[in-house]
């Protein structure tokens, strides 16, 4: 019989060691489970109860969303987790000022790699898509069972094939792709299906990628792989934890969709409260704005500092706007300090931090106020989501984040 295996159904395949195929139900072996201080807690309640020893090496526990700690339910949240990776010895722990937002912890600390299948109590750990791998969100229940099992089960997704062709234009980026593709398919466009890219990927950078896999899920999307390349190969060097295999589709592999995008023809995006879909392009809107804020997941990486940095340089924050800037690990920030970027942000009146998700899920550092107004380079805009069940979340790339900070309004460089 001819494979005519998706990138998802092989890695499917070789983990759980079973001929699978979109629709089957298979129990597979799991790389990395991740879990975060929001999540973690609820895992380790329900993995004490198990009364099991945990697979050590598998697990990686990385506090993000409320640290450093905000409140003292949240002190609570991240001492637990101290006290659990310190009674089992774990090793993939990463404190505060060592690590920064999960999934980009999870992506430069190497765990995420070609043909790995990693799972993760956080819903935009299909971000590793973008470097190859199969990996999606799961409960904390679920990972409570992955610390003791190393092993989970999955019904293998069908697969929508998204060929790209031709090249972004200067400052358009795989934020802008991504929020395009949901604005096309909606938010329920892809559920249960893993999203398989193709075409001209030489052109889209792995930072674009990891943007578009980031927001698989916000079309209900399992899984968002990217295939992998010379600069997947380039990008993973020296970085990358123990071997990894490339996983390509099989020429004739069968796709309940297809879809088709031309990146010249690809303008600036911008996603309208309360939804992902609700995406507008940037130069026909009129929206004034309150704050800014440039971090998260899905473009807090160097890529997306340097390009907010290069149209704010030399400029100020409009008087009405807080921009805030959050790089979105401390590898990250690290990079942006030796690069002046952080200075410039500074200079020009944006508040600067270190990682953490901060404003993103309205936790901290950010949160809006009833009838206040953000443009966010963040994944989500639902209701409240940011703070105020009145205010209203404006999603965008980099690019409009900070052109939008120094005019007060959605605005494009
Ligand atoms: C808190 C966490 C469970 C949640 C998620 O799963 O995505 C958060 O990261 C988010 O972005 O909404
Ligand atoms: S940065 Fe935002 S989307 Fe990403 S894990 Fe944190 S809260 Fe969730």
């Amino acid at each position: 019989m001819v494979d005519t295996k998706t990138i998802a159904e092989k890695i499917m395949s070789t983990k759980s060691g079973i001929d699978a195929h979109a629709g089957q139900i298979v129990e597979a072996e799991i790389d990395y489970v991740m879990a975060n201080d929001v999540t973690a807690p609820i895992a380790f309640r329900e993995f004490e109860a198990l009364g099991r020893e945990p697979v050590r090496d598998k697990i990686v526990l990385i506090p993000d969303h409320f640290v450093p700690n905000k409140d003292i339910a949240s002190a609570e949240q991240a001492a637990e987790m101290r006290r659990f990776v310190k009674k089992y010895n774990l090793k993939n722990y990463f404190e505060v000022g060592r690590g920064g937002v999960c999934h980009q912890v999870m992506v430069d600390e190497g765990f995420a790699a070609p043909g790995r299948l990693i799972v993760g109590a956080d819903s935009h750990t299909c971000t590793y898509g973008g470097l190859n791998a199969f990996s999606t969100g799961i409960g904390s229940t679920e990972a409570a069972a992955c610390f003791a099992e190393g092993r989970l089960w999955f019904k293998v997704p069908e697969s929508i094939k998204v060929k790209v062709n031709g090249k972004f234009k200067e400052y358009v980026s795989g934020k802008d792709l991504i929020l395009k593709i949901i604005s096309d398919i909606g938010v329920d466009g892809a559920n249960y299906k893993a999203f398989e890219f193709c075409g001209d990927l030489q052109n889209v950078s792995i930072s674009d990628r990891l943007a578009v896999s980031n927001m698989a899920i916000e079309a209900g999307g399992k899984a968002g792989i990217f295939p992998c390349d010379k600069l997947t190969e380039d990008f993973l060097k020296g970085r990358v934890r123990g071997e990894y295999t490339p996983v390509a589709p099989d020429a004739d592999a069968t796709y309940c969709r297809e879809l088709e995008y031309n990146l010249d023809d690809l303008d600036y995006m911008v996603a309208f409260p309360h939804l992902p879909e609700n995406g507008k392009n940037a130069r026909d809107v009129v929206v004034t704005i309150d704050q800014a804020f440039l971090g998260s997941c899905t473009n807090g990486r160097i890529e997306d500092l340097r390009v907010a940095a290069k149209i704010i340089k030399g400029k100020k924050i409009h008087p009405d706007v807080r921009m805030i800037v959050v790089p979105a690990s401390t590898e990250i920030y690290n990079q942006a300090m030796d690069e002046g970027l952080l200075k410039i942000f500074s200079e020009a009146g944006a508040f600067v931090s270190g990682p953490t998700c901060a404003a993103c899920l309205g936790g901290h550092m950010g949160v809006l106020a009833a009838g206040e107004k953000c443009v966010s380079s963040t994944n989500r805009n639902f209701i409240g989501r940011m703070g105020d069940k009145d205010s209203e979340v404006y999603l965008a790339g980099p690019a409009v984040v900070a052109a939008s900070a120094l005019t007060g309004k959605i605005s494009v460089p």
